[in-house]
């Protein structure tokens, strides 16, 4: 479901009279549905950038990207817009919070998106944010002044609220309490189950030990000038 293949990435750091230091060479991995695989390695090695490749967010230099049948190294900007919105989804620890739109809304939009009726949309949403321990009280409202820990989860909820066949979880886990991480952890458990492809970064190791099937070290991927 997810493929890269001998993708290289360089940055020209232009504030710097653009010298280029090339942070990726010959990075390839695969995913197929219903499996979750963890990238791992230093800090700097690349998991993030492989992440925003993925995304398509940066772009690779070379190679292939592919999701589904779209390679998101050379698809048009409103491929990726609609490969996000449909195939792809990326759930990160920040939400961006639009202002004035209330949480339940946030929550559902992706699903609104596809296509599913509004009132089965609004269902899932409160579902997830129950699930999450977002109090009701506090579905009506924006989440701009909420916690960050409240932010978080309902990030996680709008993430999860679409089946995407394929995933991108960069730290889903972070800074959650005991109770909250294990939902979490049961979302993406539940995600594989329908046959999601997953790639993930955890740093949280015991999260990582129990989601991901195989780990896949990114300093693999560093050229070895640049290590
Ligand atoms: N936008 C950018 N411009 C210039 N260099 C960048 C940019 N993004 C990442 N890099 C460089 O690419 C390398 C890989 O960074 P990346 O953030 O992908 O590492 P990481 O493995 O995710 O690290 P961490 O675990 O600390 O988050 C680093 O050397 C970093 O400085």
């Amino acid at each position: 479901m997810i493929r890269v293949e001998n993708v290289s990435k360089s940055f020209t750091l232009h504030n710097q009279g653009s010298a280029t230091i090339e942070v990726m060479r010959g990075a390839s991995l695969a995913v197929a549905p219903g499996e979750c695989v963890a990238l791992t390695g230093n800090s700097g090695a690349g998991k993030s950038t492989l992440m925003r490749m993925i995304y398509g967010n940066y772009l690779a230099a070379s190679g292939r990207i592919l999701v589904g049948a779209v390679d998101v190294a050379r698809a048009e900007p409103r491929e990726i817009l609609a490969l996000r919105r449909a195939t792809l989804g990326y759930v990160s620890q920040f939400l961006r919070v639009v202002p004035r739109v209330p949480t339940i809304e946030v929550v559902a939009e992706p699903l609104l998106a596809v296509g599913t009726p509004r009132e089965a949309a609004l269902a899932r949403a409160g579902g997830l944010l129950a699930r999450l321990n977002i109090p009701e009280t506090l579905w009506g409202l924006s989440p701009t002044t909420f916690s960050g820990g409240e932010q978080q989860r309902v990030n996680i909820a709008r993430g999860f609220a679409h089946d995407y066949p394929a995933m991108l979880l960069d730290e889903p886990t972070a800074s959650l309490d005991a109770g909250n991480r294990e939902t979490v952890l049961a979302l993406i458990e539940e995600a594989k189950a329908r046959g999601a492809a997953i790639v993930g970064i955890f740093h949280d190791e015991a999260a990582r030990a129990r989601v991901a099937d195989r780990e896949i070290d990114v300093s693999a991927f560093t050229p070895k000038a640049a290590a």
